[in-house]
């Protein structure tokens, strides 16, 4: 279980009081500068909080170290640049002690037809999803064992559909497992498709957490976004959110 309690961080985050059991997928949501990246890095054991206590399964991250957290956590950041003109397989190996990919992993990325490539040459969406794959690597022996903390950062910017549906349908399966997987995303229908918590930011704060039914709401998403949201049905019978402005 991770449980944060009143975090605070460089005027970015203030007083944050959130928790994440085990086979938990949470969504973090809110408008750009609310704060969702900071509050992943401070979790990652990126930067560190200026108050606040941060434990996972009841230890303090403070007395954890990094080489110790880098066997069961992951993270993918937002920006990830390629300085060096590595292949994938020459990359991977950085980060995994085993850079055989597990059956689920390539179903889900498909990264196998560019493993001699250099990273340099890769389009955005396949770049992508070796970063997403490289985190997920790195701790696959947790993860496999349902000890992993999956921390991605807007892991489907620059993935088409299908490779959108793939990886999230993969990550319901590893949260079944009792991995925790926290995803700031800004879709509002990925977070009611596949999630089933969302912790909703702005300003530094996290305003609504909780069952995303009960806080994926039209009235809450239009004040956090300041527009407009409505709930409709599709002809499948499917619940849709809707924004639009006025
Ligand atoms: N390295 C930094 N130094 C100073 N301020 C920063 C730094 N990184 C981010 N910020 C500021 O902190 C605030 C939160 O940024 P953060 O990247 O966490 O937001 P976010 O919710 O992830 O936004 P987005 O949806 O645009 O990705 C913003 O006001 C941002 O400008």
């Amino acid at each position: 279980m991770l449980s944060i309690e009143n975090l605070s961080f460089a005027k970015r985050l203030d007083s944050i009081n959130v928790c994440a059991h085990p086979g938990q997928f949470i969504q973090i949501l809110g408008p750009n500068g609310a704060g969702k990246s900071s509050l992943l890095r401070v979790i990652a054991g990126l930067d560190n909080a200026d108050a606040g206590r941060l434990c996972i399964n009841q230890r303090d991250t403070a007395h954890i170290s990094m080489t110790e957290m880098a066997t069961f956590r992951c993270f993918q950041e937002q920006q990830q640049s390629h300085v060096f003109a590595l292949t994938v397989r020459e990359s991977l190996t950085f980060f995994a002690r085993d850079i055989t990919m597990p059956t689920m992993l390539e179903n889900a990325l498909e990264i196998a037809p560019f493993m001699s490539r250099s990273l340099l040459t890769l389009s955005g969406g396949e770049s992508r999803r070796v970063q997403i794959a490289r985190a997920l690597l790195q701790i696959w022996p947790a993860i496999e064992q349902g000890q992993g903390l999956i921390l991605l950062d807007e892991p489907s910017q620059g993935l088409d559909f299908r490779h959108q549906h793939l990886l999230l349908s993969c990550l319901v399966e590893l949260v079944k497992i009792g991995n925790i997987v926290l995803m700031s995303e800004h879709d509002l229908n990925v977070c009611t498709q596949y999630a089933d918590g969302v912790w909703l930011m702005r300003s530094g704060e996290v305003e609504y957490h909780g069952p995303v039914e009960e806080v994926m709401t039209p009235d809450i998403l239009s004040d956090i976004f300041d527009c407009q949201v409505r709930r409709f049905n599709d002809l499948a019978g499917n619940s849709i959110l809707q924004t639009y402005l006025v």
